[in-house]
């Protein structure tokens, strides 16, 4: 792997892009720009026809300074160890710029969940919780979901927690089904972050977001709820893939409907009388907004050249390359970044937390309500400090803004001998 294309490295490039703008310790910086601990696992499970395999999996706890370690659980043949700790250390930044009080962490099992059966991935979830458990807990680190997994595999390990800690420890997880302790919008978070920092973006460009035209890049749960979301502000969402390739309609295609024809057929392709493209012709589209909503590296510099939409935001975590950040700092095109625009997950998460330890449930309206706000102030203390402090681009305000409370929070723990 490239430099270029290793996510971790492209994590050390951010914080040290930023670090030039802060006047901290550079043993400081070097203990932020690396993981506290790495658990590497191999977990053998039964399939299905009685045989034996093993997978690898991960879990960074990349930095708790400011709290729990937190951050999803992916499930994806490209899982590594770079990439965890990226993921992982991108939770720190992320926690830090929406003043949440967690640190960063992110684990992964190198596996594609299509080939395996309901049962088989319940013994892997259930084996990987095992390896988890000295490691996990309500106050210690708290995992999530990410990438192919979601509510059935967090009870999973919620039950697998509890059951041989004997106890009720709801908070060991989050984005759990309703009835094992989830909280209302968890589902729709990450989405409806990304919805609003388009929202405040346009508002501060003076653009209209109404008739905005959009293209989405990945239809996930963060990719389809974002599509959504932005066509219920009158955005006109005309492309949207995933990995089976993507699907245009000049007029507007109606992302709701979209992801029912996903949930029947299995991708986006196919849907309506839809024009087929490329995910390289969306991701080069002349749009007024680009949502990159799939994985990392989806725009290197190459392609950032070619880019055409005025503004993009990072639904997905690490999806432009550094070199691509440059070219489109170059190019005065505004790039939302990852750490804040897809905030809502992890915030919402944050209360879902809450109202585990206080054994209370909120209304969807008071979710929604304090994540408005959570991401409205986020937004304001980042373009603070981009115009305040010169800063370059809106990734490196975010980082500064980040990067200051985890210096902080370490720095106000004073020294061990
Ligand atoms: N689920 C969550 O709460 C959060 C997710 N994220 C990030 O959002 C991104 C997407 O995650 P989810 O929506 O949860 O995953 P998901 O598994 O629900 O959806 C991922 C989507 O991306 C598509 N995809 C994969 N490779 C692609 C490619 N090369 N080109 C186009 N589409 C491709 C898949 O077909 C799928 O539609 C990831 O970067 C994740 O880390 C960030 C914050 C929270
Ligand atoms: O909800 C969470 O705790 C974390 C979600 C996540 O993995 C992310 O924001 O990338």
């Amino acid at each position: 792997m490239s430099d270029e294309a290793n996510p971790y490295e492209s994590l050390k490039e951010q914080i040290d892009d930023a670090a030039a703008y802060l006047d901290a310790d550079d043993g400081v910086i070097t203990r932020l720009k690396n993981p506290q601990r790495v658990l590497e696992t191999n977990l053998t499970f039964e399939r299905d026809d009685g045989s034996l395999e093993t997978v690898r999996a991960y879990r960074s706890q990349f930095n708790g300074d400011r709290g729990p370690y937190k951050g999803g659980i992916r499930y994806h043949p490209g899982v590594t160890r770079d990439e965890v700790k990226a993921l992982s250390g991108w939770m720190v930044y992320k926690c830090a710029v929406v003043d949440i009080p967690y640190g960063g962490g992110k684990g992964g099992i190198a596996i594609d969940p299509s080939d395996y059966s309901a049962d088989e991935l319940e013994r892997i979830t259930r084996s990987f919780a095992t390896e988890l458990r000295p490691i996990i807990g309500e106050d210690r680190d708290v995992p999530a979901p990410d990438v192919n997994t979601g509510q059935r595999e967090m009870n999973w390990i919620k039950d697998t927690y509890e059951t041989l800690e004997n106890t009720t420890a709801p908070g060991v997880i989050t984005g759990k089904a309703l009835d094992s302790g989830g909280s209302e919008g968890r589902v729709e978070a990450t989405g409806r972050s990304t919805m609003l920092a388009a929202r405040e973006t346009f508002d501060w460009l003076d653009r209209d977001i109404e008739n905005a035209t959009v293209a989405v890049q990945g239809y996930g749960n963060a990719g389809s709820i974002a599509a959504a979301l932005l066509e219920d502000l009158g955005a006109d969402v005309v492309a949207v893939s995933d990995s089976s390739g993507g699907i245009y309609d000049p007029d507007g295609l109606r992302a709701r409907d979209v992801k029912d024809h996903k949930a029947e057929t299995g991708s986006v392709s196919g849907y309506d009388d839809a024009e087929s493209i490329t995910n390289e012709e969306l991701l080069t589209m002349d749009v007024d907004l680009l949502v990159p909503a799939a994985l990392e590296n989806a725009v290197d510099a190459d392609l950032a050249t070619d880019l055409e939409a005025d503004v993009v935001v990072e639904a997905a975590n690490g999806p432009l390359t550094p070199g691509a950040d440059d070219v489109l700092t170059e190019r005065g095109v505004w790039v939302v970044p990852d750490v804040f625009a897809n905030a809502g997950g992890v915030t919402v998460s944050y209360f879902e937390w809450v109202q585990n330890r206080q054994r209370f449930h909120w209304t969807e309206e008071r979710v929604n309500e304090e994540l408005e706000r959570t991401v409205t102030e986020a937004f304001d203390g980042i373009v603070e400090a981009y115009e305040d402090e010169d800063l370059p681009n809106l990734r490196t305000a975010a980082y500064v803004v980040a990067l200051r409370r985890v210096v902080n929070a370490y720095e106000q723990g004073g020294n061990w001998p």
